[in-house]
């Protein structure tokens, strides 16, 4: 099936039931019901050895799934963040991999150059692959995926070993390069940012469970269960009457003592660590325990005030020590 047989399509391109994976003896993914829909960024979030790989291979076609059941539209593509290139010219390169795909030679070169531009790298065109940045090698990689137009595109860690200024730009132009090619595509990202810079839906994989499966507002607002919201960051917990509130270092701020209101919480400092701006601030007091943003001046060992402005409540309290 191609491109064009999908026009109209409404169903998925990609869906999983109830899907268990083996790697040798050991089941590495369990019950994962996944589907992903035309066009729509899926992206996989997970500590390592959570099973995110795996799930990239199953949707591949590279690990069959031991149980479940498994359906895909056309073909998928697999950017590997380390893949090499041929020693050849920029264009040479995503043209190989058109003529892999079984793209007539004389609409190769136009949809090389298209990919490119998409990408941002079309200067790059003409120069050997061998005389790349790390940056500027894994645009050319990413170009060869969206030119070949797969049905769904899936790509491990595309950020991963670029500096901290490379890997801002290429998550910002791969976001605009993925709305503007309307490839389905599902992408595994080990920062949290990455996956709200890109996502239409996040997948939280712990333990070889699709944990959590929601659009970036939605996990943002309400986090399914503690386990993920800890890992999304909601690491502060503060004691309420009603159970358990999990906050990031955004969600409780300090308050001058003389702004202090009945539900503000006492705590003392306890480390104060300096960042570019402001400070991070660990409190603990008789309800809370947590690491907060501030710009105020504190010191280690004195009282403060913390107001809750955030953060995912839970009924049932589970403090851990
Ligand atoms: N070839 C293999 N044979 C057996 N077990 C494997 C193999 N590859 C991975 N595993 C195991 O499967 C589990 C999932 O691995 P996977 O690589 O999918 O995790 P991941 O979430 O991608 O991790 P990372 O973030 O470290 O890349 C891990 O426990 C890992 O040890």
């Amino acid at each position: 099936m191609t491109a064009a047989d999908l026009a109209g399509w409404p169903g998925p391109v990609a869906h999983l039931a109830d899907v268990e994976v083996r790697r040798g003896r050991r089941t590495v993914l369990h019950g994962i019901d996944l589907e992903i829909a035309a066009g729509e960024t899926v992206v996989v979030l997970g500590p390592n050895g959570a099973g995110k790989s795996t799930l990239l291979q199953t949707l591949g076609g590279i690990l069959p799934p031991a149980s479940g059941r498994m359906g895909m539209v056309g073909r998928s593509a697999t950017v590997l963040q380390d893949a090499g290139l041929a020693r050849r010219s920029v264009r040479a390169n995503v043209e190989l991999a058109l003529a892999w795909w079984g793209v007539p030679r004389r609409e190769r070169r136009a949809r090389a150059d298209a990919a490119l531009e998409l990408l941002r790298a079309g200067h790059l065109a003409r120069r050997p692959a061998g005389a790349l940045s790390g940056g500027e090698r894994r645009r050319v990689h990413l170009a060869r995926g969206l030119a070949v137009r797969p049905e769904l595109l899936l790509l491990d860690e595309p950020f991963a070993g670029l500096d901290p200024d490379a890997h801002d730009r290429l998550t910002l132009d791969l976001a605009t390069a993925l709305r503007e090619a309307g490839t389905a595509v599902v992408v595994v990202v080990h920062e949290r940012r990455d996956a709200w810079a890109l996502a239409d839906r996040i997948g939280v994989l712990l333990d070889g469970r699709l944990a959590a499966l929601a659009t970036p507002d939605e996990l943002e607002v309400a986090p399914p269960t503690e386990e993920v919201a800890r890992f999304l960051g909601f690491t502060g917990e503060v004691r309420l009457p009603d159970g358990l509130l999990l906050a990031r270092e955004i969600d409780l701020a300090l308050v001058p003592p003389a702004d202090r209101r009945p539900d503000d919480l006492d705590a003392r400092v306890e480390q104060v660590l300096r960042r570019e701006h402001g400070r991070r601030v660990r409190v603990a007091g008789e309800s809370c325990s947590a690491w907060v943003e501030t710009t105020a001046d504190v010191a280690a060992g004195e009282q403060v005030v913390v107001r809750i402005v955030g953060g995912a409540r839970f009924p049932t309290p589970t403090i851990r020590t």
